[in-house]
């Protein structure tokens, strides 16, 4: 086995996982790396992916495109600004979405009021969806190219989604293509992140202010692309927030709470949030600022018509299904529909 990611004195141990086992090693291989992602995703709830088929140069492309549009004047990005639950595309400035628990809707009223997460994004979803075009920006000068980046890394994103639950499948014993019919329209949500320059004493003066707020992520699966930075924290068993390092040229995959739900509670959704990055020795003083951090969540659903109900093998009687059935797009709308 591979050391760890990540590894805490309470009990979170994120696996380091090399994907290329699953897609091209030998049958054993292939089910050993299965096995080790089901289990990344009931133990922690979060693994790491090395060696998958999404190269470096097509992320440091997509990191360099996203960073064009963040630069674009407030005003621009502004007109396209985020406008439905439903249609979840478009610009989200500082301060929109306070991602959260809560459900009260005053609750989460009063938390964006008093302590905004700093960072703005931009969501973009399928193209093949008529009803809920993608908000593209207008492509001169530095943006030509935007949209035909964005487009294929989303398709390359949603094949890898693919074999992600094609490892849950046969981790659990299921037919390899178990899930390919619940997922196969890429009903999922590419967004692109920007947490801005901050001075270090905004932290300092107001101990509650985060770049994200702790949360669990709604959907299936969310593929999570990180800058060198780091800032992302990942609470344990025990409760203490342990950073999730970047480490170069990995995917940081993690369960959100739909597919904890499908799985009967047997996959974790674990709670996360982006912080100021650890200090280094090197970076010595309090003065100065934090520089900005960039980062992709591609958040993997099932099919928003896919109707989601305990996977086989997860419960021995019908007593044990801890949910009632649910489709997939309602579940959906109705998270995001308490946190914007
Ligand atoms: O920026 C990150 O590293 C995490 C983002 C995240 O958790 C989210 O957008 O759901
Ligand atoms: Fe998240």
């Amino acid at each position: 086995m591979e050391k760890a990611a990540v590894q805490s004195d309470d009990g979170l141990v994120i696996p380091l996982i090399d994907l290329s086992k699953f897609l091209n090693g030998s049958p054993a291989q292939k089910v050993e790396t299965a096995k080790a992602i089901l289990d990344g995703f009931q133990r922690a709830g979060f693994i790491y992916l090395k060696n998958t088929p999404i190269t470096p140069e097509t992320r440091k492309h997509v990191f360099e495109t996203s960073a064009k549009f963040f630069e674009l004047p407030g005003e621009t990005k502004l007109s396209h600004a985020w406008t439905t639950p439903q249609a979840n595309r478009g610009y989200s400035a500082p301060g929109r979405e306070k991602v959260t628990q809560l459900t009260d809707l005053s609750a989460v009223e009063s938390l964006r009021s008093s302590l905004p997460d700093i960072k703005e994004s931009f969501e973009i979803g399928r193209e093949d969806e008529p009803e809920h075009p993608n908000l593209w920006p207008a492509e001169s000068g530095e943006l030509v190219g935007f949209k035909s980046t964005m487009n294929s890394f989303f398709d390359q994103c949603k094949s890898l989604h693919e074999q992600v639950m094609r490892a849950i499948a046969v981790g659990m014993d299921l037919p390899e293509d178990f899930f390919d019919k619940f997922i196969d329209v890429g009903d999922n949500t590419l967004r692109l992140l920007h947490y801005p320059a901050v001075e270090k004493s905004v932290f300092r003066i107001n101990p509650g202010q985060v770049r994200a707020g702790e949360h669990s992520d709604y959907g299936g699966i969310t593929l999570l692309f990180q800058d060198q930075r780091g800032g992302l924290q990942v609470r344990s068993p025990g409760g203490q927030f342990v950073d999730a390092t970047p480490i170069e040229d990995t995917i940081v995959v993690n369960a959100g709470d739909l597919l904890a739900r499908w799985s009967n509670d047997t996959i974790k959704s674990t709670v996360h949030r982006v912080v100021e990055p650890p200090r280094r020795e090197s970076e010595g003083g309090d003065g100065g600022e934090h520089p900005p951090r960039y980062s992709i969540a591609y958040f993997c659903n099932p099919n928003f018509k896919s109707f989601i109900e305990a996977i086989p093998g997860t419960y021995a009687t019908e007593a044990e299904k801890k949910y009632d059935g649910i489709y997939s797009g309602q579940y959906l709308v109705q998270r995001l529909t308490a946190t914007y």
